[in-house]
């Protein structure tokens, strides 16, 4: 007979507000706009633990990833998850009738890679972005996400441009944004990183040919920016297409300093 040392009584009683499982690796297959892609996320779960119980079942936090998957894995995988928030949203759907709980989190984070043309060569080229999908349910039955992306762009800086007959300093940037809406909200994580990428200097790519290379350094040149009017192209862009919270946040990896520069607002 298995003892339920997670039912006992613990000697401090504090709830806590979210116990679960971090760092958890696994394949998802998801149906994104008619093509399946197989995605190997990392998840994190959590729940609520009152604080008259010890601990909580860990294990059917695993289960209920395990299960939704292969909701999607078992049968035609077309039926597969149209979204990872839909995919967050059946993990918590099947944690409901396996452990008590009064608020759920899912968090998925991934990478998307997405196809896209060198600016000259017209070639093909795979991008990859950071996403995470965050599904919280909350006290009252209530379902919100938030959504994240990081693209890496450059930035010229226009400072050193003034100052120095053109010459200036150039270097890669890093570009966040996450909006935090209803769940019900239509929002794009490709949109966002349009939103992200359409806002540096210009846009960096895996490949490039030379006549690619030219066309990226001449398109840099003509759009010199700060790490300020970056965050702040974003946040504009953002406000204005997405319905919910936003926060934007830039890290310059600057090639003349040691240090980074930052530029960050939210909503
Ligand atoms: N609450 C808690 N559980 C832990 C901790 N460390 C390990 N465990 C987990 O305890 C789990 C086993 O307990 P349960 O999940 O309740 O497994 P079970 O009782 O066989 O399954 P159920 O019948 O569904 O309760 C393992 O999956 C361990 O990962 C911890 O610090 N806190
Ligand atoms: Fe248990």
């Amino acid at each position: 007979m298995l003892v339920e040392t997670q039912e006992e009584v613990p000697q401090i009683r504090e709830p806590l507000r979210r116990v679960g499982i971090t760092n958890l690796r696994t394949v998802a297959k998801i149906n994104w706009k008619g093509k399946v892609y197989t995605f190997i996320p990392v998840f994190e779960v959590t729940i609520d633990l009152p604080a008259e119980k010890k601990g909580i079942h860990m294990s059917r936090l695993v289960e209920s990833i395990t299960e939704a998957m292969s909701e999607a894995v078992e049968e035609e995988v077309m039926e597969a998850h149209s979204s990872l928030e839909e995919l967050g949203r059946a993990v918590i759907e099947r944690l409901e009738g396996k452990h008590p709980h009064r608020r759920a989190e899912v968090w998925i984070k991934t990478h998307l890679i997405i196809l896209r043309e060198t600016p000259a060569s017209k070639k093909t080229t795979y991008e990859p972005y950071d996403v995470e999908v965050g599904v919280i349910k909350n006290e009252d039955g209530s379902f919100e996400k938030v959504l994240r992306v990081k693209v890496i762009g450059n930035t010229v800086c226009p400072h050193a441009m003034a100052n120095n007959n053109g010459k200036t300093h150039i270097q890669r940037a890093v570009g966040e944004l996450e909006v935090r809406a209803g769940y019900d909200e239509e929002i794009e994580l490709e949109e966002m990183i349009d939103v992200v990428e359409s806002s540096f200097s210009h846009p960096t790519y895996t490949l490039l040919k030379t006549v690619d290379e030219n066309a990226v350094v001449q398109g840099m040149y003509r759009n010199p920016k700060f790490v300020e009017d970056v965050a702040r192209e974003i946040f504009a862009k953002a406000k204005e297409r997405f319905n919910g919270r936003i926060h934007v946040r830039v890290i310059s990896n600057e090639s003349i300093h040691k240090h980074d520069v930052i530029a960050e607002t939210w909503s």
